[in-house]
């Protein structure tokens, strides 16, 4: 059992046998290690083997428990303590003699504790910053735990068959331990690792910052920007490309006079890829929603969307916009005479002469049945009735021939009104409307403003 007591006073724990789901569990609360489907067994080389000896074992042991407790070893320093807060608690010697941790553990004010009960780490509850209650029975189940004798292997083995990358680097960036997820990861083998330094597997420039970092941690206690967060970093494969991973580097503590540093390590290539994807997706649909599926031109929704877009724009630059509402005349009559098939082919036609018509600013929409929007910004009325008179010139010229050879010929009505900086966007329209009204009353195929 492994406590993990955070600054905050909140515990997590490992339950007694380490069930699947209890596990999972606390992988809930950890970052980045799932339950291995198979432990991976297999023999050491040299450099491995020397980091799981003695005390480079332990650093493996703080590894696995700050990745999820998921596994237990009683030969660690059942207790660790920063030690700035050994400095203060009077609990200090006997926490002290069971461990001895960082200066970046301190400066994080983080104790790891094992043991079956729930112990308290209360940063406002005392003067040195930490109260300890229980403390009594920290050391009792330190001495259960002691005694279990679960052999230290357990964590390399969980490490080992991590669905998540992980390594392992000394103080001198020196690779001390990969896991079989790292080495798929990054395409090399074990032996080409192994004792080498990390920064063939760095992107360009990140090897002198990343030794700059360590070495500023070691020597000054300095915490990087990535030291015990999660960040989105690029990991150099052998093949030279280089992949997106979600990396969290942690501290494994100082033993035998050598700071350890570990690190998880997430394959983003599928997520980004399934981001991609899902923002084309929604990208699409966006267009979808915003697009008439017969003309593609842009529909109401999107006319009403623009329409407030240069609205502000031109609140806020004093320029005119003016507002155009064009309608097919008699179309009922295309249809009646020719179907409804050879009157959305004429529909299509029309939406095309109004935008070749129109100028590369000016926004067409198709907002009704045979009814097309225009919006013409900073244009004054004036211009706009020539823009206009352009387009209902270019539907006139327009002619669509049916299949039996008939020739079909329509023209439009288009109403017009400028929109004032300070008024409204729907009064605008609305007189648009009102023009459009006259010009279909006038006799039609004209521009009334
Ligand atoms: N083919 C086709 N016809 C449509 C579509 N949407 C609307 N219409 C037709 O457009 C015609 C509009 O008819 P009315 O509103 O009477 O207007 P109009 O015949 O154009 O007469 P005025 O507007 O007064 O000149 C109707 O016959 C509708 O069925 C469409 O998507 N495709």
């Amino acid at each position: 059992m492994l406590w993990r007591v955070k600054p905050n006073g909140l515990a997590y724990a490992a339950p007694n046998g380490l069930s699947p789901s209890a596990s999972k569990r606390l992988c809930r609360n950890a970052w980045a290690l799932r339950l291995p489907s198979l432990p991976v067994r297999r023999p050491p080389n040299s450099s491995e083997a020397r980091m799981r000896t003695s005390s480079s074992r332990r650093a493996l042991s703080t590894f696995g428990a700050s990745a999820s407790a998921a596994a237990v070893d009683g030969s660690a320093g059942a207790i660790r303590a920063s030690s700035s807060l050994l400095a203060t608690t009077k609990y200090a010697p006997h926490i002290a003699s069971s461990t001895a941790n960082s200066a970046a553990t301190a400066s994080k004010r983080e104790v790891f504790i094992s043991g079956p009960e729930m112990v308290t780490i209360n940063p406002e509850h005392s003067k040195c910053n930490v109260s300890v209650r229980q403390y009594s029975s920290i050391m009792g189940i330190e001495k259960q735990i002691m005694n279990k004798d679960l052999p230290s292997t357990l964590f390399g083995r969980v490490l080992d068959g991590s669905l998540d990358a992980a390594l392992i680097i000394d103080q001198d960036s020196r690779i001390g331990y990969l896991n079989a997820a790292m080495l798929a990861l990054s395409g090399y083998t074990r032996d080409e690792l192994i004792g080498q330094p990390l920064d063939g597997l760095l992107p360009d420039g990140m090897a002198s910052q990343h030794r700059r970092y360590v070495h500023d941690y070691v020597s000054t206690g300095a915490i990087s920007a990535v030291l015990g967060h999660v960040r989105e970093f690029e990991l150099r494969e052998r093949g030279g490309a280089m992949i997106p991973i979600e990396l969290k580097a942690l501290d494994l503590g100082v033993e035998d006079s050598v700071q350890y540093f570990g690190a998880f390590l997430v394959d983003l290539r599928q997520r980004r890829a399934e981001q991609e994807k899902t923002a084309a997706l929604l990208a699409q649909l966006e267009q979808e929603a915003m697009t008439d599926p017969l003309t593609a031109l842009p529909n109401r929704r999107a006319y009403d969307a623009e329409l407030a877009r240069v609205a502000a724009r031109s609140r806020r630059n004093k320029s005119p916009i003016s507002v155009g509402v064009a309608d097919i005349d008699h179309f009922k009559n295309v249809n009646d005479t020719y179907g409804h098939p050879v009157g959305d082919v004429v529909l299509c036609e029309v939406s095309k002469a109004i935008e070749r018509a129109a100028r590369g600013t000016d926004f067409v929409a198709r907002t009704g049945g045979e009814e097309f929007g225009m919006l013409l910004p900073d244009t004054a009325i004036e211009m706009a009735g020539v823009v206009a008179e352009r387009m209902r010139k270019a539907v006139e010229e327009t002619s669509v021939t049916t299949p039996d050879g008939a020739c079909i010929r329509v023209t439009i009505s288009i109403g017009l009104a400028p929109l004032a900086p300070d008024a409204a966007p729907d009064a605008a329209l609305a007189s648009a409307d009102a023009a459009l009204y006259q010009a279909k009353n006038q006799g039609r195929n004209r521009v009334v403003s």
